[in-house]
């Protein structure tokens, strides 16, 4: 009897074990590119509808950590924000993808990103035996009040919201040193008043990217990808470089929410950030897909295409 034959007639389960081997052998390559290098992720409160598969993810990232590889997580939770404030009788205001952020709902966007979200994904991991620490945004940006304009070119005021300005590493070295993994929620500390300033979570994500220079910056959301055609979830682009990612947005093509992420994608790429991704929190295991197959999924931006 041949060892294939020993496999099916007298072990047939263990041609399906054999198979569960190889996935981890294929894997292999992908474990030794990324050992000990940082994975930066940023993830979307439009993919937290759905608590089983946000227990999901964060286990999947107890997984990159037991692989050898630094995931950093900077979350968002826009969603979860417009809830909190409805149900203090706040309406939801945006101006051109940013929350208008009153005095009043600053408070409200702090507890729920640094309160309750933040919280809850560390716990998540942790509860997945991942090791996680939670980190205000407060204490790793400092930033400066936006002054947009509308329509017309007329300044509007959006109130506590802000860019940008300074990133401090300290705690977030200090826990990648000691291998946790970073889960930083989306606001900073205003320059010269100490105030918070409520940040769009894909800008947080880019200049945290630009400082830390991961192999891999990796948006989350609740498409594909990025689409030729919003409403088409099978138009999509798989791999596309720094120039036709803007021409995307010229062309109307990219819009709304994405429009952050992906000019915030070519930002990373200019700094130095090799390659951004984009993929579908709704998938199981969309981010092993992602990090350990050839193929991977979603789209990515690279800085020169091959
Ligand atoms: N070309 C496009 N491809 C994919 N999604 C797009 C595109 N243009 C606009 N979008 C919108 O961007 C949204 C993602 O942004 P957003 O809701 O801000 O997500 P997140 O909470 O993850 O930051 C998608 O749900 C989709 O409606
Ligand atoms: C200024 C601004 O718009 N801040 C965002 C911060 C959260 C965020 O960006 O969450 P998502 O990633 O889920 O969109 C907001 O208040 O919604």
């Amino acid at each position: 009897m041949n060892a294939q034959e020993l496999t099916t007639r007298v072990i047939p389960d263990l041609m399906q074990v054999i198979e569960k081997a190889d996935v981890l052998v294929n894997a292999l390559p992908y474990m030794q590119a990324y050992r000990n290098k940082t994975v930066l992720i940023k993830f979307g409160g439009s993919a937290m509808d759905d608590p089983a598969l946000v227990k999901d993810l964060m286990r999947d990232i107890a997984v990159l950590e037991a692989m050898g590889l630094n995931p950093v997580v900077v979350h968002g939770g826009g969603k979860a924000i417009s809830k909190a404030m409805a149900e203090s009788g706040l309406e939801a205001k945006f101006v051109n993808g940013l929350r208008v952020t009153t005095k009043e709902a600053i408070g409200i966007v702090e507890r729920t990103l640094s309160g309750t979200i933040n919280p809850g994904l560390v716990e998540m991991l942790r509860d997945a035996g991942g090791k996680g620490v939670g980190i205000p945004g407060t204490e790793v940006f400092v930033g400066e009040k936006i002054r947009e304009k509308d329509a017309e070119g007329n300044p509007v005021d959006i109130g506590e919201v802000g860019r940008v300005i300074g990133t401090l590493l300290p705690r977030i070295e200090e826990a990648l040193n000691l291998e946790i993994t970073p889960v930083i929620s989306p606001l900073a500390k205003e320059l010269g008043t100490h105030s918070p300033l409520n940040i769009n979570a894909d800008l947080a994500a880019a200049a945290l990217a630009r400082e830390l220079r991961p192999v891999k910056l990796i948006y989350i959301s609740d498409v594909p990808g990025i689409l030729r055609d919003a409403a088409d979830p099978t138009s999509l682009i798989q791999s596309i470089n720094r120039k036709q990612a803007l021409q995307l947005i010229e062309d109307g093509v990219v819009s709304g929410g994405m429009i952050p992420k992906v000019k915030s994608a070519v930002d990373a790429l200019n700094a130095g950030v090799r390659k951004v991704h984009f993929i579908d929190g709704r998938l199981p295991h969309t981010l092993l897909l992602e990090i350990f197959t050839t193929e991977g999924i979603g789209t990515e931006i690279v800085r020169e295409q091959r």
